[in-house]
């Protein structure tokens, strides 16, 4: 049994913007703020930038965990790192220069992630992992909340794992699309041990309650690791 434990991150992607103070209040208990970055051009959607970003770190006690889901991350990273970030994602699948990336996240003292498609295979990390704090697998194609899990990246995820037992690196590794108390357990077992969980979060009645039994079920994910 590990004692490596279950990071839940709610993506206030699901919020109900009018009232982000008290959605952001309502999620005390998460680890994680998961924030949804899209361009309308690397994803078909818009949400927000730094300026909401900012308002939301004077309005939290939270790590903020941004996600980038833009074409040109190599401007933008550095938006980000000045409104407050402290977990920098950008997509392999944008990117061009990923190690000067990572290095010029961890100038700024903030922690450097790189996210895989649903379609990217865990190799395209090689020649970067060992430098990474996190790998985010998307478990759904990025654009959208209150999508379906995709199944596929249960093997992904035990891929990544192998791939990291072979780097000799253990970085945490997020998951996000379609993740619930139903399979969370699933995706820990997998190898995930970072949570972003936005509708089953947000559309839930209690949000601090739904927080606590994905961290439960995911709990009981760990276990099962061989
Ligand atoms: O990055 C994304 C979507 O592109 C996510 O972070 C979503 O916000 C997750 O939402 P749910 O699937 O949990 O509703
Ligand atoms: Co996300």
């Amino acid at each position: 049994m590990s004692n490596e434990s279950v990071l839940i991150a709610p993506s206030v992607l699901s919020a109900d913007f009018t009232r982000l103070g008290e959605e952001l209040e309502s999620i005390a208990n998460a680890d994680l703020v998961h924030y949804d970055v899209m361009d309308g051009h690397f994803v078909p959607n818009l949400s927000f930038g730094t300026e909401i970003l900012r308002q939301a770190k004077a309005a939290t006690k939270l790590p903020l965990d941004v996600h980038l889901m833009v074409t040109n991350p190599e401007e933008q990273v550095p938006w980000y790192l000045e409104a407050g970030a402290d977990v920098v994602t950008f997509h392999y699948e944008a990117q061009t220069h990923a190690d000067r990336l990572v290095g010029l996240i961890h100038d700024a003292g903030a922690k450097a992630c790189v996210a895989l498609n649903p379609g990217t295979p865990v190799v395209a990390l090689d020649a970067i992992l060992d430098e990474l704090d996190m790998v985010l697998v998307m478990t759904v194609n990025p654009g959208f909340g209150g999508q379906s899990f995709i199944p596929g990246s249960i093997g992904k995820l035990r891929a990544l794992r192998r791939m990291c037992a072979e780097h000799g690196v253990s970085p945490l590794v997020e998951v996000d699309g379609g993740i619930g108390a139903d399979n969370v357990g699933e995706v820990v077992a997998a190898g995930a041990n970072v949570i972003v969980a936005g509708s089953k979060v947000f559309k839930a009645a209690d949000h601090a309650a739904a927080i606590e039994e994905l961290r439960r079920n995911g709990a009981m994910g760990l276990a099962k690791r061989a």
